[in-house]
């Protein structure tokens, strides 16, 4: 479950944001839809705890995230949240599947698990590959794996699909539906991508 109340985050003097009062049940789907500048970037930073809120609280389960210290907010959300980036920002020095084997470090999974999710996500036969030795589309799947590796409650995205081709934009997001569907979690996902409306119903609207 994840609950947003009486959310805002000021930038500076000109610049705050204020949010509508918004839940979703465990294993939803939901899209964050707006404007360009709408806020859909801040509001997922709020959720997944990469921005503290200036005024509100975010519930994850029976966690207020907001209240936490910021060393166990780093825990909490190695455990519990995992997060798609718009680009995949892989670490060029590691293989594929060193990258994955990362994330593991932060949260309680063995770093075993990783084989399989990297099976599952069809990318095994890439695991000693270097990011600028795959495509988009699997560099994606990589930063998918990397997210859903320590199988989070909750996995949002963040425009994961603007710079794939139809094919791959769809792929991508069944994919994340089938990852959120095998780790029990819920799927939060920021967009203005027209194409990926009609595969989640639940909006959002900024
Ligand atoms: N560091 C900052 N300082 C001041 N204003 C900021 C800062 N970062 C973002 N903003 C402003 O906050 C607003 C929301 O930005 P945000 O990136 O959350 O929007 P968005 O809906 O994700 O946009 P897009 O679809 O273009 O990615 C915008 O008006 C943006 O200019």
């Amino acid at each position: 479950m994840i609950r947003i109340k009486e959310l805002s985050y000021r930038f500076d003097e000109q610049k705050e944001l204020s949010f509508p009062d918004w839940s979703l049940t465990p294993k939803e789907h939901a899209l964050i839809l707006g404007p360009s500048g709408g806020g859909k970037t801040t509001l997922l930073h709020l959720m997944s705890g990469l921005l503290k809120p200036t005024t509100g609280e975010v519930m994850i389960g029976d966690t207020c995230i907001s209240d936490l210290s910021n060393s166990r907010l780093d825990r909490f959300r190695g455990d519990h949240i995992g997060f798609v980036f718009q680009k995949p920002h892989l670490i060029p020095s590691l293989t594929v599947k060193a990258n994955i084997r990362l994330a593991t470090f932060l949260g309680k999974t063995s770093a075993d698990k990783v084989a399989d999710v990297m099976e599952d996500l069809g990318i095994a036969d890439l695991a000693h590959r270097a990011p600028h030795q795959i495509s988009q589309g699997q560099a994606q799947r990589v930063a998918i794996a990397r997210a859903v590796v320590n199988k989070p409650v909750v996995i949002f995205g963040d425009e994961p699909t603007a710079s794939l081709d139809d094919q791959s934009c769809e792929a991508v997001v069944d994919l994340l539906k089938a990852q959120a569907r095998a780790c029990g979690a819920s799927l939060v996902l920021a967009t203005h991508d027209y194409r990926v409306k009609s595969q989640i119903k639940n909006h959002l609207n900024l």
